[in-house]
């Protein structure tokens, strides 16, 4: 079974490895969507691969981490794309999600980057 939870937030972020002239290498921000899927067995118990609060308490600090900041000066995202923030939300997602398939960051409706490790 697959499940899939969705979060939202609001960041800035300037990407400093761009071509000179690049409109991104300015000081701009996005209303970013994060997918987290994960898949397994459906609990006999429970009914649930795992229960949605338990993801969003693990994605939770994270997401404070994340929303309403500059994202270049959080360590591990001084190059912040959406294929990096979409991979390190993976490392610091998974070893609690072992269930965790694959991430999704949209950086706008139009423009995403899928990683599944
Ligand atoms: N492969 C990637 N390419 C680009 C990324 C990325 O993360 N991965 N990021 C950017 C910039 O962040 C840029 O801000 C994205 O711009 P755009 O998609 O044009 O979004 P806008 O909000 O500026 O949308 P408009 O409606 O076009 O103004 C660039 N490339
Ligand atoms: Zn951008």
């Amino acid at each position: 079974m697959k499940i899939t939870q969705a979060f939202h937030f609001e960041a800035a972020h300037r990407l400093p490895k761009v071509p000179e002239g690049h409109r991104c290498a300015n000081l701009h921000g996005h209303s970013y969507r994060v997918e987290l899927y994960l898949e397994g067995p459906v609990d006999p118990d429970t009914g649930f691969v795992i229960d949605f609060f338990d993801i969003e308490a693990v994605f939770g600090p994270l997401l404070h981490r994340l929303d309403h900041h500059y994202l270049n000066e959080i360590e591990g995202l001084e190059n912040p794309t959406a294929e990096l923030i979409a991979v390190w939300i993976w490392d610091r997602v998974k070893p609690s999600l072992p269930q965790l398939v694959k991430v999704i960051v949209y950086e706008t409706p139009d423009c995403w980057a899928e990683y599944e490790g």
